[in-house]
């Protein structure tokens, strides 16, 4: 039975953008490198390529936020240990739930205590991670948590206290020679490059000073400058990589795209005056699924790139929840891919991704509504893929589990799957907030990190020199095909939204049809109601008038009988009194 399970049973997905090399979750193919030389070889100095990356797990790091006060139940064991004592009630990730106090441990790459400092931070992260990129390497850093436990200000930071995206950016041109005033080579968003004509290289650089030219209308601009300015006097004094056998072709391009509600939007991407920033679809080519018509953006030191970074968090969905007067409300996606090699023939690219993730949110503790309540659910769904995808991963590297994790249930893992596989490096920088009233939302968060620990990066970076043979046309029956998926896909979700939407307009009709007959009826009754009282007073009226015309003729009736019998009237009037006393 083991051995069956280990056949390799290739199948191609008509489902693109699966990974090919995924053949059930417990075998993941190997996949060496696949350099294509056009040309002579030995005129053509090799690339550097990173040796066998020995088996490893992911990195997870923790960040206590700061400036909150920490609950006495978590402690710190070591610089790698976060120990969290978990009330009687609670369920440990072991699955215990005996009624006894526990404590439970989880293992982390470093902890950064609330002190520490966003530079301490970088250095200890994604600094090594540069230099892996510059040598080819794709790099993943994503930021999970839930709202407001500092996501972003571990990503992008803040003037005074920047953070990792713009130390990154520094810390990579620095070590990179002064680049051409042209770009060269382009990335093409499946992963290839090409080169670029002169009148190609005039529009891309006329692209990058019109958003650049954009971003210096904006009023705080030249706060976003001196804090780059000062940051980078700072840390001029850091050591600065030395980068030896860099080709003649070096050029960096950035993009900045959001996931928001399920749909994807390049933030770089002003709309015309008056109409919506269009949607973007996924495109898959052979392990490489990506962002199409994402628009890159050439840059040529960190401070352009930066800048080119404000102006599309400028267009980022952003809203003031319960829990985060800013909170982002969208996935946003920050690339940098540097280009390099010697001619068509000859070009690498390399990606680094930082993810800043929107954060999971309890809708008890939010109280959102409205479009709130709608952003909520869509980013607490594809957080649990995301979560649900490791998990299966995870499962499928030590219980052999052969099952497939719903990677294409969100755009998101749908986007990184290749990462989250464990076939490109990738961390996960977790962002706590140990205040004692989110307990409920640390244990989750932890849990899920401890799940993401535990996944085997099991793959060398694959290196791909390309060819400009094996550019666009290449694959366009396999993207047309994906095109037309991808837009069944999206027809059918439009459908199954309008019918809802439908079924809901009805309901509200039938409600408020319902309720209108309600008032009708009681209106209606109200008024016979009234009407019988009416005549109910009415009848009582007569009835008094008749009665006292029925006692007048009485009284008449015995006082001509009382003369008759007696003769005088007075004392009929003095027996009358007393009669009708008695009476
Ligand atoms: N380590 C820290 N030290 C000081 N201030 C912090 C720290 N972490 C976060 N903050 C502050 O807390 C607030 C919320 O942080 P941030 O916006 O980064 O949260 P987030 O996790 O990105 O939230 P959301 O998912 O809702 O966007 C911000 O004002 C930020 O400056």
């Amino acid at each position: 039975m083991e051995d069956q399970l280990h056949i390799p049973q290739v199948k191609i997905s008509y489902l693109q953008s699966r990974d090919p090399s995924i053949i059930s979750w417990n075998r993941l193919e190997k996949v060496r490198a696949n350099l294509h030389f056009s040309s002579d070889e030995s005129t053509v100095p090799s690339l550097p390529l990173p040796d066998k990356v020995k088996e490893k797990h992911v990195d997870v790091y923790l960040r206590i936020k700061g400036g909150v006060e920490c609950s006495d139940i978590y402690a710190i064991e070591e610089e790698d240990t976060f120990v969290c004592e978990l009330p009687e009630t609670s369920t440990t990730i072991s699955g215990n739930k005996n009624g006894v106090q526990t404590a439970e441990k989880y293992k982390f790459t470093k902890i950064f205590n609330s002190g520490c400092t966003q530079e301490e931070i970088f250095h200890a992260t994604v600094k090594e991670k540069i230099l892996n990129f510059i040598n080819g390497e794709n790099s993943t850093l994503m930021a999970y948590g839930t709202s407001g436990s500092g996501k972003t200000f571990t990503l992008v930071g803040t003037t005074e206290e920047p953070g990792i995206i713009p130390r990154a950016l520094k810390y990579l041109f620095h070590s990179l020679p002064t680049l051409e005033q042209f770009p060269q080579a382009k990335p093409l968003p499946n992963g290839n490059a090409v080169i670029l004509d002169n009148t190609q290289k005039l529009i891309e650089k006329q692209q990058s000073q019109s958003i650049l030219k954009d971003l210096h209308a904006y009023k705080d601009h030249l706060l976003h400058e001196k804090a780059f300015s000062a940051m980078q006097q700072r840390l001029s004094r850091d050591p600065v990589a030395i980068v030896e056998n860099l080709t003649p072709i070096i050029n960096i391009w950035v993009s900045l795209a959001e996931i928001y509600n399920e749909q994807i939007f390049d933030l770089l991407n002003t709309p015309i005056k008056g109409q919506q920033r269009p949607r973007l679809k996924i495109g898959g080519l052979h392990n490489n699924t990506y962002i199409k018509d994402l628009k890159f953006i050439n840059v040529r030191s960190g401070l352009e790139a930066y800048e080119v970074l404000q102006y599309g968090l400028q267009n980022r969905n952003r809203a003031s929840t319960v829990v985060n007067m800013q909170s982002s409300r969208s996935h946003c996606i920050f690339s940098i891919k540097l280009v390099q090699g010697y001619d068509a023939d000859n070009l690498l690219v390399s990606s680094f991704n930082f993810c800043d993730l929107a954060g999971s949110e309890r809708l008890k503790k939010t109280m959102n509504v409205g479009d709130r309540l709608k952003e909520s659910n869509s980013i607490n769904n594809s957080l649990m893929v995301l979560g649900r995808c490791i998990t299966m991963v995870r499962d499928g590297q030590y219980k052999k589990e052969n099952k497939m994790p719903p990677f294409r249930e969100s755009k998101l893992t749908q986007l990184f799957q290749r990462a989250l596989i464990g076939k490109e490096d990738i961390q996960l920088m977790v962002n706590v907030n140990l205040s004692k009233d989110m307990f409920p939302e640390t244990q989750h968060t932890l849990n899920f990190s401890a799940m993401a620990k535990e996944v085997i990066i099991d793959q060398a970076p694959v290196k791909v020199l390309n060819s400009s043979r094996f550019l666009d046309k290449d694959f366009d029956e396999e993207d047309t095909r994906d095109e037309e998926l991808d837009e069944l896909r999206d027809r059918l979700a439009e459908v199954v939204l309008q019918l809802s939407e439908e079924r809901q307009q009805n309901q509200q009709r039938q409600e408020e049809a319902i309720e209108r007959e309600r008032q009708h009826l009681i209106n209606t009754y109200k008024e016979i109601i009234n009407i019988k009282d009416k005549q109910i007073e009415t009848l009582k009226r007569e009835n008094e008038i008749l009665l006292k015309e029925k006692r007048e003729r009485e009284k008449a009736h015995l006082q001509s009988f009382f003369v008759v019998s007696s003769g005088s009237e007075s004392d009929f009037e003095d027996e009358l009194g007393v009669t009708e006393s008695d009476s």
